[in-house]
């Protein structure tokens, strides 16, 4: 269905002006000190339709590390890797924890709860990994992503990622302790390098609308016509951003905003209208679950604004 650039135009610029002048803006991560440094008083919106035409407002071309959004990427290429054999290493339910928990770990034999949380998007990508090197492993990543945003400028901020990478003890801990459950087949420092790498890809707010595109259109990549995945693959991927993608917040996101959506501590949303248009939000500021403060309001009010909530108007 053709978006009205009309209406949304007008609804998307009238939320940006909302947004900057809140004051509740949250608090940008502090522990990845690269991530602290981030002006909080950013607000950025995009959306993208099927024509490759984006409507944007605010902050909207300025680059942010996507950090947690990219384990929408990994996901879908671990399946086209193993296809559904990638779920006897990972799960399909909500967490209820935060995202860099490790309780679940132990009572559940090393398999983590799904693919979204940490531990889950580590196990992605050692499989992703396997039989590669760690740089070949995170350039089929980085491809990737460029492709289904058709955007060959897309980079990885690698100050973000050494951040990261000398303070990422609690992901160590992750990762190694799967590994004592046979759950990690590579070494784990190489798995680690590759996931802090891939979390560090820096988008802009349209390079991440355009890229979630092929989950709004069943599977398409629009602008090229490529089939990315099939889909029952895509409308499984949605299901699964609908009810992990938040972490503990996830039902209240779908409470509010009614749609599948993944976020990241760098402040970033993706959310995804079937049918309609691929969103994405940016807000440095996150709430106690470590989602964008201020993006989760943006989207709640456009989706209300619109209509475009999956569960009804
Ligand atoms: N929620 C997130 O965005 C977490 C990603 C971050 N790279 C981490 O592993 O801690």
């Amino acid at each position: 269905m053709a978006l009205d650039h009309h209406r949304v135009q007008s609804v998307v610029a009238e939320i940006a002006d909302e947004m900057r002048a809140r004051t509740d803006r949250g608090e940008v991560a502090g522990y990845i000190p690269e991530l602290s440094k981030v002006d909080p008083g950013q607000f950025g919106i995009a959306v993208a339709d099927d024509q490759g035409f984006v409507i944007a407002a605010g902050d909207s071309e300025t680059a942010f590390s996507v950090q947690s959004i990219t384990k929408v990427f990994t996901l879908t290429l671990a399946l086209g890797i193993a296809g559904d054999t990638l779920w006897r290493r990972v799960g399909r339910e909500p967490s209820g924890s935060p995202f860099n928990s490790i309780v679940q770990l132990e009572f559940e034999r090393g398999i983590p709860r799904n693919p979204f949380i940490n531990a889950g998007a580590i196990a992605v990508t050692d499989l992703i990994l396997s039989g590669h090197q760690p740089r070949e492993a995170l350039g089929e990543i980085l491809r990737f992503i460029q492709f289904v945003a058709d955007d060959p400028t897309i980079r990885i901020d690698e100050a973000v990622a050494a951040s990261e990478q000398r303070t990422g003890e609690r992901n160590r801990a992750l990762a190694y302790y799967m590994k004592s459950f046979g759950i990690m087949e590579n070494p784990v420092e190489y798995t680690l390098g590759v996931y802090f790498h891939h979390c560090a890809i820096a988008m802009t707010c349209r390079q991440l609308a355009l890229a979630g595109r092929f989950l709004a259109y069943g599977g398409r990549q629009p602008s090229t016509g490529r089939t990315v995945v099939n889909p029952e693959r895509a409308r499984r991927i949605n299901a699964l951003m609908l009810t992990c993608g938040h972490y503990d917040g996830s039902g209240d996101f779908a409470y509010r905003v009614g749609l599948p959506g993944k976020s990241g501590v760098g402040g970033g949303i993706l959310a995804i209208a079937p049918g309609q248009a691929s969103i994405a939000v940016w807000s440095p500021g996150l709430d106690a679950a470590g989602n964008s403060h201020l993006g989760r309001i943006a989207l709640e009010l456009l989706t209300k604004r619109l209509g475009w909530s999956i569960f009804g108007a």
